[in-house]
């Protein structure tokens, strides 16, 4: 299986300043990916460079095979795309959209645009400019997907969406991904969210993708680990750089290891020989995302 996205030293820059860096970002066929990075880390910005709606510096994208600059109606037709600063026909009721958006998509699934009504739950005589945020985003996301698009792009989907909703939303996307094999590229802050959705995880930091991994090889690679120093020990000056966010207080010293493998212990070691207990502890995505965060807002690279 190819990649859908792929971008090569990917590079946007805003008054000389890069909001996207030398990208080199690859979503797999088929994955669900979710896109991380905290405000104004060039999420947005990537997204719209992958939706040819920002122009690239330098570098370039393909998106379904088709340099990002040529993507035009063949390619939306295949690909959902939802962002939460998208323009809504406000004038329009959820029927009205449905009508308007319908001939466009030759894909579209009557059917399943019926399911999704049902499940969104949304009124029928009510203009999209009076409905709440979360139903707006519920009505995108339905005229999104009704065509069943090869690739569904998602800019901040969960903001505005009441926890059923979003509930309901994470397992239509799953089922459908196993069913119909799309492939998913969703930006998010929601990591309780996306630790239930994506299998991949890419984060992005000041422009610069810092990784881009399976979400299960993440989390196996990272561990918090803890100990209680001994009267009088001291915290080696040079420590590891597998070691994020190290913290002392008191006694107790704490980090996240980063690369949690057969060396991980002897580094221990080696940093404090005389510390018996050695106790690794897993982390959800929250906590390797925020060790990620903390670790590049102290200026790593
Ligand atoms: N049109 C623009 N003109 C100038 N600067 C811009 C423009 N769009 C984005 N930027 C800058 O580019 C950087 C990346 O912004 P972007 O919106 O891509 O971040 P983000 O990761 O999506 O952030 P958030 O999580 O807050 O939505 C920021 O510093 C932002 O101020």
């Amino acid at each position: 299986m190819g990649n859908v996205i792929q971008t090569n030293e990917l590079t946007k820059s805003f008054r000389g300043k890069a909001a996207v860096d030398r990208l080199a970002l690859e979503v797999p066929e088929g994955s669900i990916y979710a896109y991380l990075g905290p405000n104004g880390a060039g999420k947005t910005t990537t997204i719209k460079l992958l939706m040819n709606i920002l122009f690239p510096t330098s570098g370039s994208a393909e998106v379904l095979g088709v340099p990002s600059s040529q993507i035009g109606v063949e390619q939306f037709q295949q690909i959902g795309y939802v962002s939460e600063n998208q323009k809504i026909p406000g004038w329009m009721t959820v029927p009205q959209l449905v009508n308007y958006c319908k001939p466009m998509y030759p894909t579209w699934d009557d059917d399943f645009c019926s399911r999704l009504l049902r499940q969104f739950d949304l009124p029928n005589d009510t203009k999209l400019r009076s409905m709440s945020r979360g139903m707006k985003v519920k009505a995108m996301l339905l005229s999104s997907l009704a065509y069943r698009p090869k690739l569904l792009v998602l800019d901040e989907p969960f903001s505005g969406l009441d926890p059923l909703v979003r509930d309901e939303f994470i397992r239509g996307i799953l089922e459908l991904t196993e069913s119909e094999g799309w492939t998913v590229f969703v930006s998010s802050h929601d990591i309780d969210e996306v630790e239930r959705l994506a299998d991949w995880v890419g984060f992005i930091d000041k422009g610069a993708l810092q990784l881009s991994e399976k979400r299960v090889t993440l989390q196996e690679r990272f561990r918090q680990i803890e100990v209680v120093l001994p009267d009088g020990a001291e915290v080696p000056k040079q420590l590891p750089k597998e070691w994020l966010v190290p913290e002392r207080a008191g006694h107790a010293f704490r980090y996240v290891e980063s690369r949690f493998d057969g060396q991980a212990e002897e580094r221990f070691r080696s940093m404090f020989p005389s510390v018996e207990t050695y106790d690794p502890q897993s982390l959800s995505l929250r906590e390797t995302y925020l060790a990620l965060a903390r670790h590049f807002k102290g200026g790593a690279q």
